[in-house]
């Protein structure tokens, strides 16, 4: 299995350690040197202008993008992400836009979230090729709980192309959190989003670590530790009111790291959004 080390004992708690991370494309320089951590239970939010890096960082922890330099640790496992081998290790992520499979109701889709050897299940049974009655009841189930618990139950067996751009967002989520993530990747979750949409979807984010769902998860090297957000975000608002601890990244280097307040006063911060007085007032138009 790429990404763990069989040897390697877990450490209670790690959460995810990036240390170092170097990517280069030709001669720019994409990330430098660039290190943080989201620990079990956290909602760390990473932000910069644009072209900072963020989305970079993020396909590397996909696996998307091989770093030149660094590494990465899970729970203190070395982790060497593979986009096709992620619900394995543990981790979950919904894209810019939304993703969604169209020849798939909502419900489908959201079961095709689930574990790697409960989707193997459900894709045969898409395929015709046996399945256990059973298994897929179950998944249903758990994916009708997860549509009810984001308040889009009443979708369940819609079309994704027929809902409107919130609804579908919310389920895109809801089959990233059927993988029972131990670490949730979000990236720009508020894309696209109205301002109502937005302030429910922040009450989402704050309450995901909480989740009773989490506990005995299937993903990775989980366990019952409360899963972890990162959450890659251009809404400054957003990422004021849900994060734990903000990581700025700016020409591909951390420039800041603190709690919301601690980044709100950083001049560093302020001078990197250039000239922007108030920096939790630029985003919802520059993600627009
Ligand atoms: N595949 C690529 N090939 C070459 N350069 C790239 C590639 N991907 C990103 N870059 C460059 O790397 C730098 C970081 O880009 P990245 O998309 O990670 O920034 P970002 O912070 O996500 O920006 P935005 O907020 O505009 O989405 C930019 O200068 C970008 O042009």
């Amino acid at each position: 299995m790429a990404g763990t080390a069989a040897t390697t004992q877990p450490v209670p708690g790690g959460g995810l350690i990036l240390d170092g991370i170097g990517v280069r494309f030709g001669g720019l320089v994409a990330l430098d040197d660039v290190s943080l951590r989201v620990s079990p239970g956290q909602v760390v939010g990473v932000i910069g202008p644009n072209g900072a890096g963020k989305t970079t960082l993020f396909n590397v922890i996909c696996g998307f993008v091989r770093p030149a330099t660094g590494s990465l640790t899970l729970d203190g496992r070395p982790l060497r992400p593979r986009p096709d081998q992620l619900t394995r290790l543990g981790i979950a992520r919904t894209l810019q836009g939304v993703g969604l499979f169209t020849g798939l109701t909502v419900a489908e889709n959201v079961m095709a979230g689930a574990t790697n050897s409960a989707r193997a299940g459900f894709l045969s049974a898409l395929f015709g090729l046996g399945r256990s009655d059973r298994d897929e009841r179950r998944l249903r189930a758990e994916a009708l709980g997860l549509l009810d618990e984001l308040g889009i139950a009443e979708h369940a067996d819609a079309s994704p192309a027929t809902l409107p751009y919130g609804v579908r967002k919310r389920v895109a989520l809801a089959r990233a959190l059927a993988a029972r993530p131990q670490l949730l990747l979000l990236d720009e979750p508020a894309g696209g989003l109205g301002v109502e949409e937005i302030t429910e979807l922040g009450e989402l984010i704050v309450n995901l670590p909480r989740r009773a769902d989490r506990v005995g998860g299937a993903g990775g090297a989980g366990g019952d530790e409360p899963c972890s957000v990162l959450l890659v975000e251009h809404h400054m608002d957003l990422v004021m009111s849900v994060c734990d601890q903000i990581v700025v990244l700016d020409f591909g280097r951390v420039i800041a790291t603190g709690t919301p307040e601690q980044i709100r006063d950083d001049p560093a911060v302020a001078e990197a959004y250039l000239g922007v007085d108030d920096i939790e007032h630029t985003s919802a138009e520059a993600a627009a």
